[in-house]
């Protein structure tokens, strides 16, 4: 979908992006670096509205340098300032942005209805978008970059300025906009771990350089930290508390209860140490006469991976750059 090649952007104080190198294939991307590491203007770049200094980059095959009015008429852009005009409504907007992509105006309509619906505006849309919420502003954006049917989108932190619950409804949109239409996404976040959820591949980048680029699940492999959630007996009211200190009668320490977590309190967490400490867990909990509910490994968050990288690296600081919310 995208491929750069010792892409640089150099302006005259600074040097935004910095022989950058990257290839992103089909899905949900996320593009995650700190305010100023390099994305809106590697954005800009891919849009073909702003030449790179060096190096060379492709959207979806084609040039950045030579092709940027096709590749916008087949990319969506989602730009991070507000820049909506106050006094028109969501459908006039809209639909003079579809026009703007050249459908026609029966299309136009009734895409634009299409693309406000899966956003989630309905009679709202009518009204003045000065009088909207920061999140619906957010939604009128999105609907915008895809009311002309794009195969990518590229996103500039679109969960900015929202609330969790707004966050989470953004996020859940984005995972949408490539699981029901099959548009390829590229969103940018200054916050790690709210992209490891949306995302299937993230791409890390910290002063224009690039300081990783893998697949979510490389990011959050497996650990052997088991999670034990067990039921509670009439024998054993504190079921949890039972095999705690059975596992500790056998030499397995428990950790913490999974403070934080779902249904915290009740889930005891421990190394395994091989096959031997699932049959163990096993075998305590049905001596005790217990329901065993899960036992699962856990798996990392990518922040905390992204930590300890930070920690083994002596020439990158990640850990400053980049933030860990979500
Ligand atoms: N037109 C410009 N002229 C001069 N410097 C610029 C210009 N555009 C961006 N920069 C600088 O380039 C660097 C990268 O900016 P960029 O906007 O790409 O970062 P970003 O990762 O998108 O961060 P943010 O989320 O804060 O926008 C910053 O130091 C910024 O000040």
């Amino acid at each position: 979908m995208i491929a750069t090649e010792s892409l640089s952007k150099r302006f005259p104080r600074v040097t935004a992006l910095d022989r950058l190198s990257v290839d992103i294939g089909p899905g949900v991307t996320g593009l995650v670096g700190a305010n100023g590491a390099g994305k809106s203007t590697l954005i800009k770049i891919l849009l073909g509205l702003s030449p790179a200094t060096e190096g060379r980059a492709e959207v979806l095959g084609l040039d950045v340098a030579t092709k940027g009015g096709t590749i916008r008429e087949r990319v969506g852009y989602m730009p991070e300032h507000d820049c909506l005009p106050p006094d028109v409504s969501a459908t006039e907007f809209v639909v003079h942005m579809a026009r703007m992509s050249g459908l026609p105006p029966t299309a136009a309509r009734e895409r634009t209805a299409d693309t406000l619906r899966h956003v989630g505006l309905y009679e709202e849309r009518y009204r003045p978008i000065g009088g909207y919420s920061t999140g619906m502003k957010q939604r009128v954006k999105l609907a915008q970059a895809l009311v002309h049917d794009p195969q990518l989108v590229f996103l500039d932190e679109p969960t900015n300025g929202l609330d969790p619950v707004g966050r989470d409804e953004m996020l859940g949109l984005i995972r949408r906009i490539h699981t029901d239409f099959g548009i390829s996404v590229l969103v940018t976040s200054h916050l790690l771990g709210e992209l490891e959820r949306t995302c299937d591949h993230v791409v890390v980048i910290d002063g224009g350089k690039l300081l990783r680029s893998s697949s979510t699940t490389d990011f959050t492999q497996t650990t052997t930290t088991l999670a034990i959630e067990v039921t509670d007996s009439e024998t054993h009211p504190d079921g949890t508390r039972a095999v705690r200190e059975a596992l500790h009668a056998r030499g397995v320490d428990t950790r913490g209860e999974g403070a934080g977590l779902p249904g915290a309190g009740h889930i005891l967490l421990l190394t395994a140490e091989g096959e031997e400490t699932y049959d163990l867990v096993r075998d305590v909990v049905a001596d005790l006469g217990l329901g065993l509910v899960r036992m699962e490994q856990r798996r990392h968050h990518i922040s905390e991976v992204f930590t300890g990288e930070a920690e083994h690296s002596s020439d990158e600081q990640p850990k400053e750059a980049v933030g860990h919310g979500g």
